[in-house]
């Protein structure tokens, strides 16, 4: 009896260890794909290894050294590349979007939304240029420290009026944590990629932010007067009735329970959903208020869920 219960401890455990290895690397290969810096120091890592793999085979002694030498400090610098990363990984260890949206109920949400979406609506019509980014569960501190601090209920009068042309705060972002204005007027690193030239600043600063984390951006065009997001490197442009809903159904529709079978279960509806839509022709404008503008896609499909689906 004792020797069937160890059997099936050792079993659980190993199950686990698989799990959390797989969690882990399902994690760090998100966060490789999520940002183009990493894919590039990435894709260098694996030229540097197969250059190793090379040199051992035709047994060239000199270049194996060198390579060993550059391994053994590339670690130290992997950790310093990768810092911004690294430090965002385990904020997000810490702070999950289920511990974040426990302070805040789906009313409050739901009014937040709507005062949001009525501002970004009053803004498009009179063309004022804007940029909110609503923190996930990814740590915004760092940007917030860029900013002018405010601690203040969303409301559509007072986002209009930040972003009033003159006003001492109307550069920069406004962010969003919870249903609170956090600042305003912060920075955001652009996105190194290269936007249609129709895109400015405003627009590469949000596709920056949407690069390094996981929020969710909303951009006014003060020359077109269009609503757009950022969100995983990906640019959409919306009516605001789109708007409302993608908030609706990103911040206010529950998240089921995070487990440690996750990675594995989205793993495998990513794999079955990628082989849906090579299979299927594509659905051509399924929901005429979620309309994609120019992409500036980044990493393919990550963002690209339709609605609906
Ligand atoms: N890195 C940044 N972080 C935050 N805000 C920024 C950043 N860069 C620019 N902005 C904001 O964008 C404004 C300039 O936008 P610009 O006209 O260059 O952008 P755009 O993408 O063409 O947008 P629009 O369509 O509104 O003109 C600045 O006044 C400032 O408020």
């Amino acid at each position: 009896m004792k020797g069937s219960w160890n059997d099936i401890s050792i079993i659980i455990k190993l199950i686990l260890d698989i799990l959390v290895v797989w969690g882990l690397i399902y994690s760090g290969l998100r966060i490789i794909r999520n940002n183009s810096r990493t894919i590039q120091i990435f894709k260098g890592i694996i030229v540097i290894i197969l250059i190793k793999v090379i040199a051992v085979v035709l047994g060239l002694h000199t270049l194996n050294y060198l390579i060993d030498i550059f391994l053994n400090w590339g670690v130290v610098a992997v950790l310093i590349l990768f810092q911004p990363e690294i430090r965002s990984m385990l904020e997000k260890v810490g702070k999950t979007t289920t511990i974040f949206n426990m302070n805040v109920s789906e009313g409050e949400y739901v009014h937040m939304i709507d005062q949001l979406v009525d501002a970004c609506a009053a803004m498009s019509k009179l063309k004022t240029g804007a940029l909110i980014t609503i923190q996930q569960s990814q740590s915004l501190e760092d940007y917030i420290e860029t900013g002018i601090k405010m601690d203040s209920e969303v409301s559509s009068e007072l986002i209009k009026t930040i972003f009033q042309y003159g006003t001492p705060m109307h550069d920069g972002a406004v962010i969003i944590q919870g249903v609170k204005i956090a600042c305003a007027a912060a920075y955001f690193p652009p996105t190194t990629k290269d936007l249609p030239s129709k895109y400015g600043a405003r627009h590469r600063a949000a596709v920056g932010i949407s690069e390094i984390t996981d929020s969710i951006t909303i951009i006014v065009s003060e020359e077109t007067g269009n609503i757009s997001v950022a969100m995983r490197g990906q640019l959409t442009q919306y009516k605001p009735e789109g708007l409302q809903r993608l908030l609706m159904n990103k911040l206010v529709v529950p998240e089921t329970k995070t487990t440690l079978f996750d990675p594995v279960l989205k793993t495998a509806r990513s794999f079955s959903l990628n082989r849906t839509r090579k299979s299927e022709p594509a659905i051509k404008n399924e929901d005429e208020r979620v309309k994609a503008v120019e992409i500036v896609d980044l990493y393919s499909h990550t963002g690209g869920k339709r609605h609906g689906s």
